[in-house]
């Protein structure tokens, strides 16, 4: 982050302590935002000790810079952009006039900027978005589906999305989806593979599929089990019905409905806070959290992890070392923990 930025936040933090009680005004300003309150402060109103280490959060608005895909093709269905001197990337389904609607050639500028996102260390969380307020994705665009998918330019079929959802659970990294207008059918499916919803209140989720000849019976119908009920999941798939905001949230499938004009300034305070927590522990917890779904595969994601952790430490190291200089390895002097 730079220097200007690091003092930009700092001054609206003091700004925020100036106008009385940092954490309590925080406070205020969610409930007016009808954003969730968070317990930071006693019923006094006097921050409790988790308020004052970890309180307020910066409500500016990013600064984002377009970012070229390094090497590869111009990007003409997606808008990839960085914030300034934070660690957020913003991946953004540019086709409003479809309702951001997916055809393969979306999906695969969406896996480039996910892949650029991943490899980037100063990227520590990805939002994804839908361009303008109708809709976030309405799904695979209809007018290209052929017979065993959706046509790319090159004339052959195809279904990347299900590339897509994989990407966005292994992505190391918290991926947010920001939700305005609809997210319907393989749009839904989307917002659900990321970690987190922010949803404006013009928000509207469901799976249209059994209406339009279609179905997801992967993630798009075991994940969604997991978030909102077995019962639940079988009522959206099998009515193919709509959902408001406010529903959504109640059923699980979201984390907080805000007013559309607030959609993004409320998704990045989440961001922010989330980079302000360790990284490994995010992505740790990322992984374990898949893994409780995603059997062997989900498994293979979270050793990677222990690998990852233990290739830093002293014990790890002191295999290596010997195989480099042809002694046997003396791992007496580690200790095993209880
Ligand atoms: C999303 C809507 C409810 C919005 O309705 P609204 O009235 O606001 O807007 P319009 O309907 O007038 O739309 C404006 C304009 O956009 C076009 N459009 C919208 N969505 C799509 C779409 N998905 N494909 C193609 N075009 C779309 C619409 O035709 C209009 O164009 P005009 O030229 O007429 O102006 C409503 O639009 C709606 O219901 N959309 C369809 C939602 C849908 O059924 N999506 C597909 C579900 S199936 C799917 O997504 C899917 C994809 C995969 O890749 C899979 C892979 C593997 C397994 C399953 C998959 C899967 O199920």
């Amino acid at each position: 982050m730079s220097a200007q930025r690091r003092l930009q936040i700092l001054g609206n933090q003091l700004l925020a302590s100036s106008s009385g009680n940092p954490i309590a005004r925080q406070a205020t300003a969610a409930s007016d935002d009808a954003c969730a309150s968070v317990p930071y402060a006693s019923a006094d109103g006097k921050p409790n000790s988790y308020g004052r280490v970890h309180g307020a959060v910066s409500r500016e608005p990013a600064n984002w810079r377009r970012i070229p895909v390094v090497a590869r093709e111009d990007l003409t269905d997606v808008i990839y952009e960085k914030s300034i001197g934070e660690g957020i990337a913003k991946i953004t389904i540019n086709r409003p006039e479809r309702r951001n609607a997916f055809r393969p050639r979306t999906v695969q500028e969406l896996s480039w900027c996910f892949s650029d996102a991943r490899e980037d260390p100063d990227v520590g969380v990805v939002v994804l978005t839908g361009a303008g307020s109708l809709a976030f994705c309405s799904g695979g665009d209809q007018s290209v589906r052929g017979q065993g998918g959706y046509v790319g330019a090159d004339g052959i079929a195809r279904l990347n999305v299900l590339d897509l959802q994989i990407q966005i659970r292994r992505l190391p990294k918290p991926v947010v989806a920001m939700v305005a207008g609809y997210a319907v059918g393989g749009g839904h499916i989307l917002h659900m593979v990321c970690d987190l919803t922010i949803a404006a209140d013009n928000a509207v989720f469901g799976q249209t599929g059994p209406k339009v000849g279609s179905f997801d019976a992967g993630y798009g119908s075991t994940h969604m089990a997991r978030l909102v009920g077995q019962k639940k999941a079988r009522e959206m798939w099998f009515l193919a019905r709509l959902y408001d905001a406010q529903e959504a949230h109640r059923m699980g499938l979201v984390n907080t409905v805000v007013p559309l004009d607030k959609l993004e300034e409320e998704t990045l305070v989440w961001c922010r806070e989330m980079l302000r927590n360790s990284p490994t522990a995010l992505r740790v917890l990322k992984a374990a959290l898949n893994a409780a779904e995603d059997g062997q595969a989900g498994i293979q994601e979270l050793g990677g992890n222990a690998t990852l952790l233990f290739y830093q430490s002293e014990e790890g190291n002191e295999g290596r070392q010997a195989y480099m200089e042809k002694r046997p390895p003396n791992f007496s002097k580690f200790k095993r923990l209880p």
